[in-house]
């Protein structure tokens, strides 16, 4: 196995756009990072502010990932065996650790996703802010006693847990999955997007570094043939994926075969309704907040965007002057608010839908063209302009399909009636959002609202104490919050019989 030591990174944390070529291996198992043994299907991985090759993805092949998937079985023996708080020990340190490093796992972010920096920073922050809150459980994961009938429960681990991720989050992501799966002790072999393979191995140098054993917290990079061969895996117990709607079916369907545990993360087409009576520059920033963050890359944007009529005229003249004023370029620069789109086919794609827009007779109000920075070094990213779209009917594909950019549909409505039956009209149940100063109104939408999530007065705040997931479509299972602890572990009942055996024979 060609297997190399923990290597002393570069430091990242004075990295620029355009200058970083990764040469390191990015798998991880047995405790260090491993070279992919078959360069014959590498990919280039770009830099999406430039169009610069940052490194080369390089699949792993049949027995890596079984190599990968045995050394999480080793580790997990040894985990799942530790009291609650020695693993909450190690799980503390690792969010130490990624605090600690958090400027440089940032700038890497950065410059393999192309989000901007302040940004990023919050992805990081959130990373081992969700890493601190399940060491926190680990200690309290104690069964249930039922002293009269004398039977006990408690929870048991699952054994090796897939994780497979999005290029939207990297490294978040990362975190999202691993810090349930390990508080609960099992072990995960965790594969990153082949657009962004470079962070996810240092969250598994720091769970290392921090005093987790060999083996587990893996890496293996690759795309649908590593993930279709992990899912199929007869030693994995668990799949977490994260992504779209026809890869998470596929994701069940392969973890059917093996009755392996499945949580789907998938995509939305979320609405976010915005009443007359709305603090109106609130919801304004909302609708921005619903929107633009990472280039409109994140799966629970409120894209739809229903405005009752009255007040659509003011809200849409505010809307499309915040939009114009938000800084595109260099991501790396901290007075950048949106960066560049994950890569030259995905920014076609979401041109294809703003074309196709103005086709059914949506208007564009700003945006939605190519943007070339002045800089020279940025002529071949990835760059578009946030776009704010009028005139949409709800027939329309910009309505009604996932766009995954910076593109927002605004629509008017009429009724509170009329707003919560065509917000609900989609397949997708991702979230959801309702501006009002109707308190009572308030929840009574959010209660009518088909979605996992619903934000009231605000629009895309997370905590890593709240669960996250969707309905319908969108997928199931839940991310964060206590309840992800029932996805990641499972109940054992021990039933003692304090007298003698009642036989029937
Ligand atoms: N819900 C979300 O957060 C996300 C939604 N999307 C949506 O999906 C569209 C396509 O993006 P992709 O990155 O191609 O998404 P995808 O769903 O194909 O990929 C997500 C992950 O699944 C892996 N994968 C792909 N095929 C697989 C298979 N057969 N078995 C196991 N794993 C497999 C990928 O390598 C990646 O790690 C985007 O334009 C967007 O609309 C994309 C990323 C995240
Ligand atoms: C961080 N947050 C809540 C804005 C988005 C996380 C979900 C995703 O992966 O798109």
């Amino acid at each position: 196995m060609a297997q190399q030591p923990c290597l002393s990174l570069p430091e990242y944390r004075n990295v620029s756009t355009g200058n970083l070529v990764v040469k390191e291996p990015l798998n991880f198992w047995g405790g260090a990072r491993v070279k992919s043994k078959d360069t014959k299907n590498s990919e280039p991985v770009y830099e999406p502010a430039t169009g610069r090759v940052l490194c080369d993805m390089i699949p792993c092949g049949e027995e890596e990932v079984d190599q990968a998937i045995k050394s999480a079985h080793s580790a997990f023996l040894k985990w799942s065996k530790l009291a609650g708080m020695e693993r909450a020990r190690i799980m503390l340190e690792a969010a130490r650790i990624i605090r600690e490093r958090r400027s440089e796992i940032a700038r890497l972010e950065v410059i393999n996703n192309g989000k901007c920096i302040t940004e990023a920073e919050v992805d990081i922050d959130v990373a081992w802010q969700c890493i601190e809150y399940f060491a926190g459980i680990a200690p309290t994961l104690a069964g249930n006693l039922h002293v009269y009938s004398f039977t006990y429960s408690g929870q048991e681990p699952l054994g090796v847990c897939v994780g497979i991720g999005a290029w939207n989050y990297p490294f978040q992501i990362a975190a999202w999955k691993s810090a349930p799966a390990l508080a609960c002790g099992n072990a995960m072999v965790f594969k990153p997007s082949p657009m962004t393979p470079v962070t996810a191995v240092i969250l598994a140098e720091i769970y290392k570094e921090a005093g987790a054993p060999d083996g587990l917290f893996n890496v293996v990079q690759g795309a649908a043939e590593t993930g279709t061969l992990l899912c199929h895996h007869p030693m994995v117990a668990k799949v977490s994926f994260t992504g779209s709607v026809p890869t998470g079916k596929k994701v069940m369907e392969m973890s059917a075969k093996g009755v392996k545990q499945v949580t789907l993360e998938l995509g939305g087409k979320s609405p976010l309704i915005i009443f007359k009576d709305c603090e109106l520059e609130n919801a304004i920033k909302g609708a921005l907040m619903a929107n633009f963050l990472t280039q409109g890359e994140v799966c629970c944007n409120g894209t739809r965007v229903f405005v009752q009529r009255e007040i659509m005229k003011p809200f849409v003249e505010e809307v499309v002057k915040k939009t114009k004023a938000i800084s595109v370029g260099d991501p790396l620069l901290e007075g950048t608010r949106m960066g560049a789109l994950i890569s030259k086919p995905h920014m076609e794609k979401v041109l294809g839908f703003i074309n196709q827009a103005k086709q059914q007779g949506a208007k564009v109000l700003c945006g939605g063209e190519p943007y070339v920075p002045s800089n020279p070094k940025l002529k071949g990213g990835y760059f578009l302009s946030p776009c704010v779209l009028d005139n949409c009917r709800d027939d329309m594909t910009c309505v009604k399909e996932e766009i995954f950019g910076p593109v927002m549909s605004v629509l008017p409505f009429d009724t509170e009636e009329e707003v919560v039956q065509r917000a609900n009209n989609t397949t997708f149940g991702l979230a959801s959002g309702v501006f009002t100063r109707d308190i009572a109104r308030a929840h009574r939408v959010a209660e009518n609202l088909q979605a996992g999530t619903c934000f009231i007065n605000n629009y895309n705040v997370s905590p890593v104490e709240v669960p996250f997931g969707g309905y319908k479509m969108s997928g199931f299972g839940r991310e964060n919050g206590m309840v992800t602890i029932e996805y990641y572990s499972q109940l054992k009942t021990v039933v003692v019989e304090m007298g003698d055996v009642d036989c029937d024979f």
